[in-house]
């Protein structure tokens, strides 16, 4: 199945609008709860602060969040490839910036749009805010003014101040294609340039080129007047730099070049003149969001180049969210006074060596690849790759101390990238990793309840992003009738009424294959046909006779109804007498898994050692080594009764059967998380260094309760329940899920079929 690629313009619409207006609000980091506690975070108490600061202005970090808040400040004059468009129309995108500094290096962000393309103007007010800030980064402001922008604020800020569009790009495409030319074997002194553009990124990209060795004779630059040539009378000083003698085509000037270098606008570049590129070509179409020429289009007029873009769903994604959050990241974390060479090349190089070290199995589960290696589809890491933190932002961090910026030296550096690893914020990496997986294998699946309004929107949705191919079972004027009320564009999607009667070949078909399954259970043939007519048990049927790969179902049911089709069609695992239930809760902490939530009311030894077996396979399945910590009221013997004895003799046969596997218990719930406590009480426990993530529980109340109160109190995103020990994926939805809910679970039932 064809993954579709464009994102549906009203989803992105939604998505900004849906709730809370826009992507960021400013969260409290202190208790707020009682009267002390305004006491202290406003007057009276405040004043303390205010007067330390006033004697000693450095405790303005002490007291304050100004060491890890960064502005994010544009006009909207350069926005993406979408040029001019004004600062609110930019504020879309500096919000999403401030979303990835968040999500990638914790760092928080003020996105702030000026009303003013005037320079002096620009840098005063930006001056201005200078107190509130740890650092300035400065983004899609058009070229030239950019570079007086930035040059005048470096020298006048005490704070880190970074173009990203100039030196970020530079960075990251600078790491790519020093190792691009690493593959193709071709020296960056000989190599010959094209660079499609002439504005902030382009200048400062072919700058970074030049320092890294490029030489300036063997670069020619275009913006949309033609060739940047001295023949030229508009051009500003940065582009007479690089300014060939006279005028030339594209077309011409490409014949026999080594790189391109696309930080311009969409379809600039043609396939011909691709063709017409040296052996092994290496094009970079890097404008956002549609590059300088397709992928595909790249890619089939070359067999032997090096693509890369700035989208996330090719390839080789050159784009500088590979660098803004590490960078700074770093350059804080050292309270630097500037970002300069020493620090850009460093990051240039750790990110270009990290390219050539082997991809954790996060990474490669995150993108569905079996063993991502260096190579020419690989030659930059990806955004989502958590070393990231971990090696830019020290190599930063030293590379500031070295030269002599840094006025918070770190001594401790193992110390450092523990607290680096801490701030990632691993609550959505999972479900990242999983919709990713779900995409590059996309399977049919059945919905059996296809007529509510929340399984059509979030069918809309697996549909568009290509996680499957979606069936809808259900009445079908119906379910035509509330696709066109909500708008959706679901053509092509295959709906089939179990009850219609142009199905009912197919119904008898499935009825014939369910009384020889039953026949010896009571069921009659008429008997059969008549259940045949109920969708739970036809999409069973389906995934049964390979019609579909999954079947999603039970958002208006209850649950046994819903799972006794799947189990009397379709059947448990070779071996296993019990199926089970797993949520996965998405705490900050990493991914949490819940068994049994769902089906065993008080298993007996042998189910609970089922359970968690079940468990721990279906986590390993998504890449993650699971920790398995046996619930209840007891500590390591410390209480009897009937739970702790059979937790205690459940972890003792798991214990001895699996003996690579970390399972621990009987304990209650908070040490399988305090390490400290662990360590301190029961050195011996496997789970003394570090926590558990995979949790069985006694009892379906205690499972159940637990996860109620930690997803409601928590406010956690979680997917669930997912049902384990069928031979196929089936999963039942809870009354009341969400759409996001509902696509989490497909996203897992599809990964479980590949
Ligand atoms: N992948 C990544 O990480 C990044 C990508 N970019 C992309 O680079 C592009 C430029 O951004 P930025 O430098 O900030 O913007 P600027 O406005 O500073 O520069 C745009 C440059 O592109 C030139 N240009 C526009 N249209 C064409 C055309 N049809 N043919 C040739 N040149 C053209 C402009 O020429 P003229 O002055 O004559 O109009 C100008 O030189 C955008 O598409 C942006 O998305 C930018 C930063 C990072
Ligand atoms: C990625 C980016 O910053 C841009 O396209 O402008
Ligand atoms: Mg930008």
């Amino acid at each position: 199945m064809e993954e579709k690629k464009n994102l549906r313009r009203q989803d992105a619409l939604d998505y900004h609008s849906k709730g809370r207006p826009g992507k960021i609000e400013v969260v409290t980091t202190k208790e707020t709860a009682t009267q002390r506690d305004l006491s202290l975070a406003y007057s009276p108490g405040v004043a303390e602060p205010c007067l330390a600061i006033a004697e000693n202005p450095e405790d303005v970090y002490k007291y304050t969040a100004k060491g890890n808040l960064v502005a994010v400040i544009s006009n909207g004059t350069a926005v993406l490839g979408l040029g001019d468009i004004g600062p609110e129309a930019g504020k879309p995108v500096m919000e999403g910036k401030g979303l990835l500094f968040k999500i990638y290096a914790d760092i928080d962000v003020f996105d702030i749009e000026l009303n003013t393309k005037d320079v002096d103007e620009f840098v005063r007010t930006v001056k201005i805010l200078e107190p509130t800030f740890g650092g300035v980064n400065l983004e899609d402001i058009k070229a030239p003014e950019c570079f007086e922008i930035e040059d005048r604020l470096r020298k006048e800020l005490k704070i880190p101040v970074m173009h990203d569009d100039q030196h970020g790009t530079a960075i990251i495409s600078g790491a790519a294609l020093l190792n691009a030319l690493e593959i193709v074997g071709k020296n960056i002194q000989d190599a010959k340039f094209i660079v499609s553009g002439a504005g902030a990124a382009a200048i400062s990209c072919t700058q970074m080129y030049v320092q890294l060795g490029a030489r300036k004779e063997n670069i020619t630059m275009f913006d949309k007047d033609g060739v940047i040539c001295l023949e030229r009378t508009n051009l500003f000083g940065k582009q007479k730099d690089f300014a060939v003698p006279t005028h030339i085509t594209m077309a011409e000037a490409i014949k026999g070049a080594d790189v391109f270098i696309g930080l311009s606008a969409a379809n600039v570049l043609s396939q011909d003149m691709i063709r017409s590129m040296a052996d092994n070509p290496i094009v970079f179409a890097m404008a956002n969001p549609t590059p300088e020429i397709s992928y595909e289009d790249a890619t089939a007029a070359r067999p032997d180049i090096i693509m890369a873009t700035g989208r996330s769903d090719y390839p080789n994604q050159v784009n500088n969210v590979l660098g803004f959050p590490f960078i700074f990241r770093g350059a804080l974390d050292v309270r630097a006074t500037g970002i300069n060479e020493a620090m850009k090349m460093a990051a240039t190089y750790a990110l270009a060596e990290l390219a050539k070290e082997p991809v954790p199995d996060i990474v490669n589960i995150a993108y569905n690849e079996k063993n991502l290696t260096f190579g020419r589809t690989y030659i930059i890491p990806k955004p989502m790759d958590p070393r990231l933190l971990t090696t830019v932002a020290p190599a930063v961090a030293k590379a500031a101390m070295e030269s002599g910026l840094a006025t918070q030296p770190i001594e401790d550096w193992e110390a450092y990238e523990q607290v680096l690893a801490k701030r990632l914020g691993q609550d959505n990496q999972l479900t990242r990793a999983i919709v990713n997986k779900a995409k590059k294998d996309p399977k049919k699946v059945v919905f059996a309840d296809a007529e509510s309004q929340t399984v059509l929107k979030a069918v809309q949705q697996v549909y568009d992003d290509g996680i499957c191919e979606p069936i809808l079972l259900g009445n079908r004027a119906r379910i035509e009738k509330m696709i066109k009320e909500d708008r959706l564009e679901l053509e092509g999607v295959q709906i089939i009424d179990p009850k219609a009667d142009d199905v009912q070949p197919l119904a008898r078909e499935f009825a014939n294959a369910y009384y020889e399954k039953r026949k010896r259970r009571g069921v009659s043939p008429a008997d059969a046909e008549q259940i045949m007519l109920r969708r739970t048990y036809f999409g069973a049927m389906m995934v049964e006779t390979g019609k579909a790969d999954c079947l999603i179902s039970g958002l208006t049911r209850n649950y046994p109804d819903t799972v006794r089709p799947a189990l009397q069609v379709i059947g448990r695992q070779e071996g296993i007498k019990k199926v089970s239930g797993m949520y996965i809760l998405l705490t900050k902490k990493g991914p949490l898994f819940l068994s049994d939530t769902t089906v065993n009311f008080n298993p007996s030894v042998t189910e609970l050692v089922e359970i968690a077996e079940l468990t721990a396979i279906s986590v390993e399945s998504l890449g993650i080594k699971p920790r398995i910590a046996l619930l209840t009221y007891s500590n390591y013997g410390t209480a009897d009764g009937e739970d702790a004895e059979k937790m205690r003799q459940a972890t003792a046969i798991l214990r001895g059967k699996h003996p690579d596997w970390v399972v621990e218990g009987e304990m209650q719930a908070h040490l399988a998380f305090n390490t400290e406590l662990v360590k301190q009480q029961y050195p011996f426990s496997d789970l003394a260094e570090e926590g558990a993530n995979v949790l069985i529980f006694p009892n379906l109340s205690a499972a159940n309760i637990a996860y109620n109160l930690l997803k409601e109190v928590g406010e956690l995103e979680y997917i669930g329940p997912v049902l384990l020990g069928l031979k196929k994926p089936v999963h039942v939805l809870q009354l009341g899920s969400t759409v996001r809910e509902i696509v989490n679970m497909v996203a897992i039932a599809v990964a479980q079929a590949q």
